[in-house]
């Protein structure tokens, strides 16, 4: 494909992601398999051009007054690639499979640069959210902006036992992994270039776990341990399903306990099961009604209950730019409600003295401190437990436990963030009912 047919593939793709819930990721697996013409270097350069719109958005569409995927592209190459409008002039020609030429509007556009944008914008993150940022970050804000929209991510592991010796088989292989700084059990990836992790035999075999750093944290912090009776309430997908599992193991590395894992998908939940399977794990499951019904011989019994709520997933937009625009005030809104109804429902579960974790991907106030918030006003007979006593475990390195009990700073709430913790966004807040 020529350069410019690239870019009209890319258009083409961007308008088709305003149409769909599909993640960018699968629209454009999708577009590779019904274009067969575009080799792997073509399929390459238009996912980085539309991950580069998606990520400024805002910005671009801002400038141009358009969202359409044209619009971005021409604004992207203007704007973030520094290309004149004379060389796009060459590539949009018109002619074989180039775009059509600029219009005057277009060219008027391009020419009249970016004006007087709200400092927002240069996040590329939909206006309320910048202000929610300010609160939480204060003067920090772009910042964490920035690494919240604009670098691609990591890819994460979670290795199912000991790091060190997959570490020397990946980098056998060619790949270039380091070890995370607070999981014990990570491995991270650069993301360029994107590695295959699913076609590696250690992950066929259940040894490792695709995992940002922050979701194994929340799951560490949870404070399972061998013997417990824990219960997985939103448990979907079964990403801490696995690293509660791993903290439950037994130094012969045999897992003692009970671990019920639920939620209200059933599909959701059915996942979960070839990746237990894959590691060799094993846990029941309960599917949930929308009242939390379903799990009625367990009040009052578990030594511990996860929360991993719905939520806006504003946390891992660094690995899905595609959703940050699509989230609106009252969508957080009704977040915030559902959180706060289905907190109360685990919390009824957990035992006297037992403990109580509720976690979030998202980096809104709302969904994190203003949920604790109430959840604390309303439910007194759980006190605070703070992170700096959760964070002494083996599945959490001892710099590692130190850095986060200083980002704690002494509460019993962690906010993780690209900017603060180079993890995705993850809230934690821990709890032990009174005896
Ligand atoms: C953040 S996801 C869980 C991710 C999962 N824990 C993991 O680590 O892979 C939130 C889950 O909550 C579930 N959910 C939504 N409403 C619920 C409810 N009322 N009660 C329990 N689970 C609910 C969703 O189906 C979804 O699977």
């Amino acid at each position: 494909m020529t350069p410019a047919a690239r870019l009209a593939a890319a258009a083409d793709i961007l308008d088709i992601l305003k149409g769909t819930r599909k993640a960018a990721e699968e629209v454009l697996k999708d577009w590779g398999r019904n274009h067969r013409y575009a080799g792997s270097k073509d399929r390459r350069a238009i996912a980085d051009k539309v991950y580069q719109c998606l990520r400024s958005r805002e910005r671009l569409s801002f400038a141009m007054d358009s969202d359409s995927g044209r619009s971005l592209i021409l604004g992207a190459l203007h704007l973030l690639d520094g290309v004149s409008v004379d060389e796009i002039d060459a590539l949009y020609t018109g002619e074989g499979y180039a775009p059509p030429k600029l219009s005057l509007a277009e060219r008027n556009r391009l020419s009249a640069g970016e004006g007087e944008a709200p400092q927002w914008l240069e996040a590329g993150l939909p206006a309320f959210v910048s202000e929610r940022l300010k609160a939480v970050y204060g003067d920090d804000w772009l910042k964490e902006a920035e690494a919240l929209m604009l670098p691609r991510a990591p890819i994460d592991l979670r290795v199912n036992g000991d790091r060190e010796p997959i570490r020397q088989g990946l980098e056998m292989l060619g790949y270039k992994p380091e070890l995370t700084p607070y999981s014990a059990f990570g491995l991270r990836l650069p993301a360029d270039p994107p590695p295959n992790v699913r076609a590696l035999p250690a992950f066929r075999q259940g040894i490792i776990e695709i995992q940002d750093e922050g979701s194994q944290l929340a799951a560490f912090l949870a404070g399972a341990k061998p013997g417990m009776t824990v219960i997985d309430y939103c448990a979907g997908g079964g990403g801490k399903t696995l690293g509660l599992l791993q903290a439950m193991q037994t130094l012969e590395g045999k897992t003692s306990g009970r671990l019920i894992a639920s939620d209200v998908e059933k599909t959701r939940l059915n996942n979960i099961k070839p990746r237990l399977a894959r590691a060799g794990l094993e846990a029941e499951f309960r599917q949930l009604t929308t009242d939390g019904d379903g799990l009625e011989d367990l009040i009052g019994v578990a030594d511990l209950v996860l929360v991993d709520a719905p939520c806006s997933g504003s946390g891992v937009w660094r690995r899905r730019p595609e959703t940050a625009h699509k989230l609106t005030e009252e969508e957080v809104a009704r977040l915030h409600e559902l959180q706060s109804a289905i907190l109360h429902r685990a919390s009824r579960l957990v035992k006297p003295g037992g403990l109580l974790a509720y976690a979030t991907c998202s980096i809104l106030p709302d969904e994190n401190d203003m949920t604790a918030d109430r959840f604390e006003a309303d439910h007194p007979q759980f006190k605070p437990r703070p992170i700096a006593d959760a964070v002494r475990v083996p599945q959490i390195t001892s710099d590692g436990a130190d850095a986060l009990a200083k980002l704690a700073n002494g509460s019993h709430r962690l906010r993780l963030s690209p900017g603060t913790s180079n993890t995705d966004g993850f809230f934690v807040a821990l709890y032990q009912r009174k005896a």
